[in-house]
């Protein structure tokens, strides 16, 4: 028989179990017609016999997490394994099913961190008296207790009447089976809330969320950011702002509106490609082509505004003009630096999303994948890239570590390393996985709606850039965005795919069939 603790309520009946106490979820079951939930407790040193203890939903509600990481081991496990067979070889044991299964987030480290910080009050844990407000729970191998705030944490420390239970033993063959049987759908239900609050903070245009295919949500370890993470600790830094330089002989009020677009020179527009069309004179091209072949400066050449201007077709004003959006050429756009003012039209990518987008549930097998609620314009800005920038050996590293079915959100940062000279491992690689924006779930395809570019402020940072999504034609509402993750043209070989190969499912006439090789 389970020992029964009491743990005291201190007037408050909203008890809550703190994210940062809990290593996992190991089983559920329903009881008294409530959802409970069996949490492993963390604790400092590895163990056979860590705490655990049932709750039911209602006080995991700052967990989450966990109980959203669990219910996937759960259904996939419930896929392997029919019920009648509890102790099927091909089962994950609880302990390396939630170990490995779990992903280490870098919030967890933070997390963990902070779950040392001793509680304010602890009040006792064990009770002979039972007041009437105090609740009984399930309790092995330590004794739960709650601090003054009604959050209920647990100590390894045994009480009399708490036993003994080695993890490696649970769940038994019974606990899964009642697992697989028992409702979930409160927990869902408050899974899928909780993501739709975080998506209803995030600034800007709304992220909606819809999901007619299944029960899941997105995962809960995942914030929502609207600029880089740098890991300074792994030596990741942008290029000092002293070396970023804005364009001088720019102002506010030139020409017919605002902005470099109607200047002759705009200091910013210089480092751009040259637009040959706007060479006349036959000893310029002369000059452009020596320059060309020698891999000279291109510096004073005529070059072209990036974005359509106002008076152009309603639509198209701010969209991308042909000259970039039919090649890979890098977009350089004005920055706090520059003399042209805030309301230039070289300054676009860097306010971020203006389009309201909805993350939905793809029947493709492809997860979740992204689509707008508007209708977009061929050339249209639609949002950036966003994520951690780590280190390529970070990054290698993190692949490594990772399962092969599981999806890839790394995107280098290498546009530069051939023209600047720079080593592959040097340059950065941005990880969205864990941190980012809903450009997160944009889906691969072989013949694709959306293409990436890359957006430089500082010209002389070679190593951080944005990459920007933009419509590369009209899309309507509603369509899926998808881009080509590898950039190809139509006619380049792919790899010859290799073991660990990932086929596309992206349907397309002209599939190359792999997405990665
Ligand atoms: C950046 S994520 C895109 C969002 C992802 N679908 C999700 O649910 O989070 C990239 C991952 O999505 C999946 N994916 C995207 N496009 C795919 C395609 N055309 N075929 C198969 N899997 C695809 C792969 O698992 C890939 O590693």
């Amino acid at each position: 028989m389970p020992a029964m603790v009491v743990i005291p309520t201190n007037g408050y009946r909203r008890r809550r179990v703190l994210v940062n106490q809990v290593h996992s979820i190991i089983s559920n079951r329903v009881q008294n017609n409530e959802e409970q939930y069996l949490v492993r407790w963390s604790t400092a040193t590895a163990t056979t016999t860590p705490p655990i203890s049932w709750h039911p939903i209602s006080e995991l509600v700052r967990c989450l997490e966990h109980v959203q990481d669990y219910l996937e081991i759960r259904e996939r496990d419930m896929k392997i394994s029919p019920l009648t067979d509890g102790t099927s070889r091909k089962r994950k044991s609880p302990e390396t099913a939630t170990d490995m299964e779990r992903r280490p987030s870098p919030f967890d480290r933070r997390l963990q961190a902070e779950s040392r910080t001793p509680s304010v009050s602890r009040s006792s844990s064990v009770s002979s008296a039972v007041p009437s407000t105090c609740t009984s729970v399930d309790i092995y191998n330590g004794v739960l207790d709650a601090d003054g705030d009604g959050f209920i944490y647990c100590r390894p420390e045994l009480g009399a009447d708490v036993s003994r239970v080695d993890i490696r033993t649970i769940p038994t063959p019974e606990m899964k089976r009642a697992a697989y049987i028992a409702k979930v759908d409160r927990a869902l239900i408050l899974i899928r809330d909780a993501y739709v609050r975080r998506l209803a903070r995030v600034p800007g245009k709304p992220i909606h969320l819809i999901n007619l295919v299944d029960s899941s949500t997105p995962s809960l370890r995942f914030r929502y950011i609207s600029d880089y993470v740098l890991d300074e600790q792994q030596g990741v830094y942008r290029a000092s702002s002293e070396t970023q330089e804005g364009c001088l002989q720019c102002s506010p009020h030139m020409g017919r509106s605002i902005g470099c677009e109607y200047t002759k020179k705009c200091d910013c527009l210089e480092y751009a490609a040259v637009d040959v069309s706007r060479i006349s004179d036959p000893k310029m091209m002369q000059e452009y082509d020596d320059a060309i072949a020698n891999g000279g400066s291109t510096m004073g050449f005529p070059k072209k505004f990036p974005y359509f201007a106002e008076g152009t077709k309603r639509e198209r004003t701010g969209c991308l003009v042909p000259f970039y959006l039919e090649s890979r050429r890098p977009i350089y756009e004005c920055n706090d630096k520059c003399h042209c003012g805030p309301y230039c039209r070289n300054k676009n990518v860097q306010f971020g999303r203006t389009v309201e987008v909805e993350i939905f549930r793809t029947s493709g097998g492809r997860g979740w994948g992204l689509h707008c609620k508007e209708d977009l314009h061929e050339g249209q800005f639609i949002d950036t890239y966003r994520g951690e920038i780590i280190t390529d050996a970070e990054a290698t590293r993190r692949e490594n570590a990772s399962s092969k079915d599981k999806g890839s959100y790394l995107y280098s940062l290498d546009k530069f390393a051939e023209s600047e000279d720079l080593a592959k491992e040097d340059m950065y690689v941005v990880d969205g996985e864990f941190m980012g924006g809903p450009t997160k779930f944009i889906n691969h395809s072989c013949e694709p709606n959306c293409r990436q570019y890359t957006v430089s402020y500082n010209k002389h940072d070679p190593r951080v850039y944005d990459i920007a999504l933009f419509a590369c034609r009209f899309i309507p509402a509603g369509e899926e965005l998808v881009f080509d993750y590898l950039d190809k043209d139509e006619d380049e070989p792919m790899d010859e795919p290799g073991e660990g190969a990932i086929p596309c499912l992206c349907g397309a006439e002209k599939c190359r069939k792999w997405l990665w090789t």
